[in-house]
């Protein structure tokens, strides 16, 4: 099979997009060609797959799958790319349209100059914080706000915040000894997290800077996380660390976001979106309608 694509990333958080307008596939396909792609050696090398799909409730919507596989819900670095995506293949003429994810409709804006769009503003909602909506198992407590979480024997202290995906949100005095390859796994997929999560380690400079690191649900250790980055500053505003209403400037591996929890309820982030490659995948599958 032939399947048309383009690698975008944000921050270097890559994903290889593929425009399903053009190119339908099929539904029980998809897992099996997120891992496909995303492998580095014998497919295109990505931390997932992201499809770019007709929408009922928007101009254009967006799936993403993980690098193993398995479907996220939302992807920030991935809206502000699919954003990029729509806007210079002229699917949408207005600089402001909606996106639709499958945790909801989300708003995006995109800063262009002469038709090239360098720079996205997502207004990625409002973040749920009751413990079911994590989802997360546990006490009657309703929000998990810096609570001790015991695991592999380090006691460490979770916000959880879901962003339309489930965030475990640590912060750490250093982020360089954040322990994102010795507990990121067991985190992930402990058992307090029916549907697993990702895990975000923060520290904070002062009110308005952060440092992030992110190991993924899905995907590992990744350059950006979007979400997270969104998930890390919320928390922040709940550990009275930040301010609600003051943009956050959060430093990652791969650069700089710029997130915002509004005072009327959304977090706005802020940030940019490349494309590196264009090309054709040969993917040796039958099934491609
Ligand atoms: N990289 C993303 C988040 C990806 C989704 C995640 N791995 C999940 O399973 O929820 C971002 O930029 O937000």
């Amino acid at each position: 099979m032939e399947i048309p694509f383009t690698k975008m990333h944000g921050l270097g958080n890559n994903y290889i997009y593929i425009n399903v307008f053009d190119y339908p596939i099929e539904e029980a396909l998809l897992p099996e060609l997120a891992k496909d792609v995303s492998n580095v050696h014998t497919g295109i090398g990505s931390d997932g797959l992201i499809l770019i799909t007709p929408s009922e409730r928007a101009p254009v919507g967006m799936r993403m799958f993980n690098k193993d596989g398995s479907e996220g819900k939302t992807c920030g670095n991935g809206l502000r790319c699919v954003a990029k995506y729509v806007y210079e293949h002229q699917l949408v003429s207005d600089t402001t349209f909606s996106v639709e994810t499958r945790a909801g409709v989300v708003q995006a804006e995109v800063q262009e100059k002469k038709g090239k769009v360098h720079s996205v503003t997502i207004d990625m909602g409002k973040p749920l914080l009751h413990r079911k909506d994590i989802p997360m198992k546990g006490s009657e407590t309703d929000k998990v706000v810096n609570e001790p979480f015991l695991v592999d024997e380090t006691e460490l202290r979770l916000t959880a915040v879901s962003m339309g995906n489930p965030h475990a949100v640590f912060f750490v005095d250093q982020i360089e000894k954040a322990p994102l390859y010795e507990l990121g796994p067991a985190i992930t997929g402990d058992h307090r997290f029916p549907e697993g999560v990702n895990v975000d380690f923060a520290e904070i400079i002062q009110s308005n800077e952060m440092n992030f690191r992110v190991w993924e649900r899905g995907s590992g250790v990744t350059q950006a996380c979007g979400s997270g980055a969104c998930a890390a500053v919320v928390a922040a505003v709940l550990n009275g660390f930040s301010e609600r209403g003051q943009e956050v400037c959060v430093h990652l591996t791969g650069g700089d976001l710029w997130i915002t929890w509004e005072h009327d309820g959304p977090v706005r982030m802020r940030g940019p979106a490349e494309t590196t490659a264009i090309g054709t995948y040969y993917w040796n599958k039958t099934g491609i309608i």
